[in-house]
């Protein structure tokens, strides 16, 4: 797989360190997600990436080259904050105005109204659009020069359902183009439905990186109850199938460290002697295993 993005070491100290020593590498065609709470480092990450913030130590390349390179910078669509388009000037006379700014010419400019779905309102002041309709022509504009990687910090802040499945769906529809997306947010449910892969940023460390799935790879944990609750319990935490055996009232939780079906475990517990009267296998959600993630790195 290509490379898009290296990053080594990466570090910036404000007064207080944001980014701390950070590592992770972007392969071309993937949607990644920048996963992390309000405060833990995705936007001086992204600004760092984008060479508006210095780095304190650390370095990074962007295909292969410096990462401060100005024209391989030219590769890359970012929305970092929301861009001043002009109120009483309609989509397609803002979209000129930023064509001219990046020095790209006109022709793109249906293109990419088209792939954000606002090409039938092109004539329409921006003023008159709604947050979701005028994020959208922030990303058109982000793809006015045909990038290669595109950058967006937060982009379903603030909006509606229907206007977050739009934004999604446009996401989708350029990761399907080949572009590289790197999607910073604090919603684990965003990250879920659009990433492939998915870095963990807390308090400027990154605590996990790797696939969504990778991080829902977790075999999940059974549910069980008994009379011989006792039994029951020194049995399983004996067993090399599970980890982190608990006890809670009458629940026994075990979680799963080799796959074992329900209708298994049932045989080996009536081989010896005990009858459930509860057997339930559950998955972790994403959410959750954030939420150990980030319990276990405290
Ligand atoms: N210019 C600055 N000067 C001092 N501290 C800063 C500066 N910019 C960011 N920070 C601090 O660095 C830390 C990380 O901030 P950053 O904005 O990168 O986080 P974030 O994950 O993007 O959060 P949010 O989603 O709230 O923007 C925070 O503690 C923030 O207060």
């Amino acid at each position: 797989m290509e490379k898009i993005l290296t990053v080594n070491n990466l570090t910036k100290k404000f007064k207080r360190i944001a980014v701390n020593n950070i590592s992770f590498d972007v392969e071309k065609g993937n949607v990644y997600g920048l996963l992390g709470p309000n405060g833990s480092g995705k936007s001086t990450t992204f600004g760092m990436l984008l060479s508006t913030i210095n780095p304190t130590s650390g370095s990074w390349t962007w295909f292969g080259k410096a990462g401060t390179n100005t024209t391989t910078l030219k590769n890359i669509g970012a929305i970092i904050e929301q861009p001043n388009f002009y109120p009483y000037l309609n989509a397609e006379k803002n979209l000129k105005i930023v064509a001219q700014i990046k020095g790209t010419n006109y022709q793109r400019i249906d293109e990419v109204l088209e792939t954000v779905g606002l090409l039938a309102r092109k004539n329409d002041k921006f003023s008159t659009y709604s947050l979701g309709m005028k994020q959208r022509l922030s990303i058109a504009s982000a793809l006015l020069n045909n990038p290669e990687v595109l950058i967006l910090d937060e982009p379903t802040n603030g909006l509606d359902p229907e206007g977050i499945i739009q934004i999604r769906e446009i996401i989708q529809d350029i990761a399907k183009k080949g572009i590289t997306i790197i999607i910073a947010s604090h919603l684990l449910d965003e990250i879920e439905k659009i990433c492939s892969h998915v870095i963990v940023l807390k308090e400027g460390t990154a605590i996990y990186s790797g696939t969504v799935d990778g991080m829902t790879s977790s075999k999940g944990y059974f549910e069980l109850k008994a009379d011989q609750q006792d039994e029951l319990f020194k049995i399983l935490e004996s067993s090399h199938l599970f980890s982190n055996v608990t006890v809670k009232g009458d629940l026994i939780t075990a979680y799963i460290n080799e796959d074992i079906s329900a209708t298994d475990l049932n045989k080996k517990m009536v081989e010896n002697g005990i009858y459930l009267s509860l057997l339930v296998k559950k998955k972790q959600s994403l959410e959750s295993q954030f939420l150990e993630l980030v319990k276990n790195n405290a």
